[in-house]
């Protein structure tokens, strides 16, 4: 449900009454049932709760309705409208734990997320940046990579909850020749049978020759190399100020980002409303909404819930390849496979 003083309830509660995301999953929320209550009012959603503290939801699911795990009982000044509480945090953590193991043990197919405020997940004792690094412990010490996927655009992080102060050291050859498999193996099960990566520089114009940094030939050529030579179609360093206007035009099927901000941006600005966060090389799938908490917007029924119905689909459509696994094509959703990629 993410956190209950940001949009995930009410974003939630949209999404959950459009047919377009019940048609493909059938969605137990792990959640508040008093957070939740609120959402479905401010979405001004038609729904009703059915409690399920055991259950997966039914098959034929009656329609109009929201299949609840309630794992919080959050008391009303834990989920004001803006102001984050370490409870808060805590059942977020709590959530989390949950639907990952639900997801391991096979009882659910997939786990889509809401947004979290990591500072009040950390305020609660729990010491990880995002979802993503909890994740990633919860099933295992898995290496992951974040991956922000929309129709024209998908970026992949070498780096991605780092000051930028520390992103240099942080970019080493392993770093970035594992980003590079995991998303080459990740894109393949799932979105295109043979990607096509560009790798990003570092610094400006891919270093100028040593003149601005030398990462470039040092380190992610190297890797790029290495990559290539493992039978990966990857190339690079590429210069990111013009790497993404060809990107965006269907040249690559995937954009490999040094830090956060450089695949982030631009892929907000063209995806902000639909873009899919998809956590690459778990053992269970997780896709999550691009955007966060939207504290500003909380509870005036203003906010989008687009992301948080594509997360879904792309989450079903992803559970969906793997019980239909076979040799036809992969891609779940055929989201910006070019032609021949
Ligand atoms: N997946 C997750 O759990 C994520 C969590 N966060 C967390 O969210 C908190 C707030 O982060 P910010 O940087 O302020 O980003 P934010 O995405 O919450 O807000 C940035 C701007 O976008 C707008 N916005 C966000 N979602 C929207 C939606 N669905 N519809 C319309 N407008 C929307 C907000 O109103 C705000 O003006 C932080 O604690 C951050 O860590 C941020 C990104 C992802
Ligand atoms: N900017 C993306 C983001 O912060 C999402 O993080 P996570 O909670 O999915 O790890």
């Amino acid at each position: 449900m993410g956190d209950p003083s940001g949009i995930g309830p009410e974003i939630i509660a949209a999404a959950l009454a459009d047919p377009a995301v019940t048609g493909i999953c059938r969605p137990l929320v792990l959640g508040d049932r008093v957070a939740i209550e609120r959402g479905i009012a401010v979405a001004g959603a038609q729904l009703s709760i059915v409690s399920a503290p055991d259950l997966v939801p039914p098959v034929d699911p009656a329609p109009g309705t929201i299949y609840l795990r309630e794992l919080s009982a959050l008391q009303p000044d834990q989920m004001l409208y803006g102001r984050p509480t370490p409870a808060g945090g805590d059942a977020c953590y709590r959530y989390i734990c949950t639907a990952a193991g639900l997801c391991m043990d096979g009882t659910v197919a997939a786990m889509a997320t809401a947004p979290i405020n990591k500072e009040s997940l950390n305020s609660a004792g729990h010491q990880f940046p995002g979802h993503t690094e909890l994740l990633a412990e919860l099933t295992g010490g898995h290496e992951v990579v974040m991956m922000l996927a929309g129709d024209r655009l998908r970026v992949t992080l070498v780096t991605i909850h780092e000051a930028l102060s520390r992103v240099p050291e942080l970019v080493t050859f392993d770093r970035v020749l594992s980003t590079i498999r995991i998303t080459h193996d990740s894109l393949s099960r799932w979105f295109c049978k043979t990607p096509r990566l560009a790798v990003l520089a570092l610094n400006p114009h891919c270093g100028e020759g040593g003149m601005f940094g030398d990462e470039e030939t040092r380190i992610i050529a190297p890797a790029v190399a290495a990559a290539r030579e493992e039978g990966i179609d990857a190339v690079g360093p590429l210069s990111a100020d013009t790497l993404f206007h060809f990107a965006a035009q269907g040249g690559y099927d995937a954009v490999v980002c040094m830090y956060h901000d450089q695949g982030l941006i631009p892929l907000k600005l063209l995806h902000f409303d639909d873009g899919v966060n998809v956590t690459l090389g778990l053992p269970i799938i997780r896709t999550s909404v691009d955007h966060g908490t939207a504290y500003d917007l909380a509870g005036t029924g203003k906010a989008s819930p687009a992301s948080m119905k594509a997360a879904l689909v792309m989450a079903a459509q992803m559970a969906q390849a793997v019980t239909h696994a076979g040799p036809q094509d992969p891609s779940p959703s055929g989201r910006g496979c070019p032609k021949g990629g």
